[in-house]
């Protein structure tokens, strides 16, 4: 494979990753097995073998007797083994040397990733060695809350007597920190039964160099055996920084600034977050109370309209937002009610692309989607309703996540689906034309293509991976139901002719 990446460093950013070459979206830029991978520092108890949750019982395993696994059958076959003979060993010399017994194991936890990578130190030096050169800000974390946070990993390390002599609990909270600056998180094995899965955080050594941008331009994904692939999400020209988001694209900018300085120790000053508009999609503003139809947005100490120019003190704004924020936490996000309460009731007050109300709207077309799966009889209107909210979100996904996007994919999945389930129940009622139909699965087809360009380089055994199958078998359905239609349209002597109809979604709202 030729080199697709080059490693540079410069003041700002420290190392990081730019195109060796003209990179076309889609493109596979690096692959990348992990370091090491493990439980958050607070989880509750896992599995040591396979990362499962153990919730009321457990083993412990037969080798070492200190290391807690699944009860039953034990882990499932098909995920990854973490406990390695290297480390049973170890443990197994621990008990017999130091009496340690298996609570202290499931007490400490939360430190597992940070034993496993000083294990790492004893049997592959190479890597151990590119991970104690990632950054730390070690300096800045010194004396810190989260100094003291990992006070009890030190100790624990320390118990087990594996440092040397000479070594310090600097060590310790210096893995601490390099995990916690460096890690990506990676979904646990599926959790059987309830679908879904313990979050867990890996290091990755390739990955870890690639540079924060709110507006990236890479796409990550993990499969099943924890391998991190990074694609390039749109055309990446030679020479360009490779960028990914370490934080949320859907949140505004203060709330992804405070993110990126609390856990990465840096302001971000990428175009996005220099623009108070956030690239004209409004996401933290609020509609001006002078005006009504200009967008207020925080500019230095004051916020200013957009329109009439009218200044609105900081803490006005910033108490109206609270608000906002504090209601949506205790709202019912599962009630179809409570959320378009809140929508219609936000909508007032923060600018239409609020990361609140969009927050909002992407739960409730995620309640809506339930409804019309559960529902022998979907109503026209949750239908509508569930296309209209698509179609929302998604020229905001198209600005702050442009190319390639999971969220995004989704998105255009959920609308196809939803666009061909209302066309077909019109076109069975009679309320529109067999031509009508086909134009309304043509739109259709066209979200469900672009969904499943960006759903191929999803890793075949995860979520993403299943939703790009189940597509790929609705695109045959899609184009067998549109063959079939056609052919009932030649049957009757007409030809298709487009009545280039706007999408169902804004027909009149008739039940
Ligand atoms: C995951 S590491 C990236 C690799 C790191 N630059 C190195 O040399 O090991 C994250 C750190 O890189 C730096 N960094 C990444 N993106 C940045 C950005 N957009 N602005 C400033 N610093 C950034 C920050 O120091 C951040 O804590």
């Amino acid at each position: 494979m030729s080199i697709k990446y080059e490693v540079r460093s410069n003041e700002k950013l420290g190392r990081y990753l730019v195109a060796a070459k003209d990179l076309k979206a889609g493109e596979r830029i690096l692959s990348d097995q992990p370091f090491v991978l493990g439980p958050n520092s607070d989880t509750s108890l896992v599995c040591f073998n396979c990362y499962l949750p153990l919730i009321s019982k457990f083993l412990v395993c037969k080798n070492c007797a200190v290391a807690p696994v699944c009860p039953g059958d034990g882990c499932p076959e098909q995920f990854q083994k973490w406990h390695t003979q290297q480390e049973c060993e170890f443990f197994r010399n621990l008990k017999l040397n130091k009496g340690i017994n298996p609570m202290t194991m499931v007490q400490n936890v939360g430190s597992l990733l940070v034993l496993r990578a000083i294990l790492k130190r004893d049997f592959n030096h190479q890597e151990w060695k590119v991970f104690m050169e990632l950054e730390t800000h070690l300096d800045r974390r010194r004396g810190s809350n989260v100094w003291e946070y990992y006070d009890n990993t030190v100790k624990f390390i320390q118990s087990l007597g594996i440092l040397d002599n000479g070594q310090n609990k600097d060590l310790v909270q210096k893995i601490c920190a390099a995990i916690d600056v460096n890690s990506f998180e990676v979904r646990g094995p599926p959790i059987p039964a309830i679908e879904c899965a313990e979050i867990l955080r890996g290091v990755y050594l390739q990955a870890a160099l690639l540079a924060h941008d709110c507006v990236a331009n890479t796409h990550i994904s993990i499969n099943d055996r924890n391998v991190l692939v990074c694609h390039a999400s749109t055309d990446i020209k030679k020479g360009d920084i490779i960028y990914h988001n370490y934080t949320d694209a859907l949140k505004g900018t203060t709330i992804r600034q405070q993110h990126l300085m609390i856990g990465k120790y840096f302001i971000c000053t990428c175009s996005r977050c220099s623009d108070v508009t956030e690239m004209g999609t409004y996401m933290s503003s609020a509609i001006c109370s002078k005006c009504k139809t200009g967008y207020v947005s925080k500019k230095a100490d004051v916020w200013e309209c957009n329109s009439c120019g009218k200044e609105t003190e900081k803490t006005d704004i910033e108490h109206k937002i609270k608000c906002c924020s504090e209601k949506f936490e205790v709202i019912n996000k599962k009630d179809e009610k409570d959320l378009e309460e809140y929508i219609k009731n936000v909508s007032l007050v923060l600018a239409p692309n609020h990361y609140l109300l969009l927050d909002a709207k992407q739960r409730l077309a995620g309640v809506l989607r339930d409804i019309i799966n559960r529902e022998p009889r979907p109503t026209k209107k949750v239908m509508r309703r569930k296309i209209d909210l698509c179609k929302e979100i998604l020229p905001v996904l198209e600005v702050l996540s442009p190319g390639i996007c999971r969220t995004k994919a989704i998105t255009l999945y959920e609308l196809h689906a939803t666009m061909v389930q209302l066309s077909k129940k019109m076109f069975d009622g009679r309320e529109i034309s067999a031509s009508a139909y086909v134009d309304e699965l043509l739109n259709a087809e066209k979200y469900l293509k672009r969904s499943l360009e960006m759903l191929v380089i999803e890793p075949g055994n995860s979520p993403e991976g299943e939703l790009c199958a189940k597509a790929l078998e609705e695109y045959r359905a899609l184009k067998l139901s549109m063959a079939k239609v056609m052919d009932a349209i030649h049957a009757q002597g007409k030809s298709y002719q487009s009545e280039n109809v706007t999408e169902v979604s804004l027909h009149p709202e008739v039940d």
